[in-house]
């Protein structure tokens, strides 16, 4: 059984709690442990992963997060550089799925956090599983 870290950016915390149910669904369908940590906002996720992961106490690592364009190019830092350090720890070996949404407006969002329907917080779950079983296969 694998124990799998959840770390969220809890910036909208009703769009995170759907984006939480739906990673904690699809870890515990595929019969692993997980725990979940949060931060304040998606450009501490991958901080907050790589602390995670020193602590060797994890298997796999699923960032949640949701990033909502306002007024400024801000919106192209916190997605973008939330998405690079991910990528960046994933490319160092370690099994992240990154399930940081990055949207237009709030109706965007629901529908991508909703577990009902595009489930993204399951999707990345799903992807950190299969980098980790993928890991196990090459090893
Ligand atoms: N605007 C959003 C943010 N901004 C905050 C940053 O992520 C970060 O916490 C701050 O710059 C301090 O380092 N975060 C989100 O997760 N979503 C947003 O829409
Ligand atoms: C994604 C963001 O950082 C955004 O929410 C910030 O809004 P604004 O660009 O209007 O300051």
């Amino acid at each position: 059984m694998a124990h799998v870290l959840i770390a969220e950016a809890r910036f909208y915390a009703h769009l995170n709690d759907m984006l939480l149910d739906g990673a904690r669904g699809a870890i515990e369908a595929a019969g692993h442990s997980h725990e979940t940590i949060t931060v304040p906002g998606a450009l501490e996720l991958p901080g907050a992963v790589a602390l995670a992961a020193e602590s060797g106490n994890y298997d796999a690592f699923v960032a949640l997060g949701v990033v909502i364009r306002g007024e400024t190019y801000h919106f192209e830092i916190v997605a973008g550089e939330s998405a690079r350090g991910l990528m960046a720890l994933t490319m160092d070996g370690l099994a992240v799925g990154n399930g940081i949404l990055t949207v237009e407006n709030e109706a965007q969002a629901i529908a991508r956090a909703n577990p009902k329907h595009a489930n993204k917080g399951g999707g990345a779950a799903e992807a950190a599983l299969a980098l980790l079983e993928l890991k196990s296969k090459l090893s």
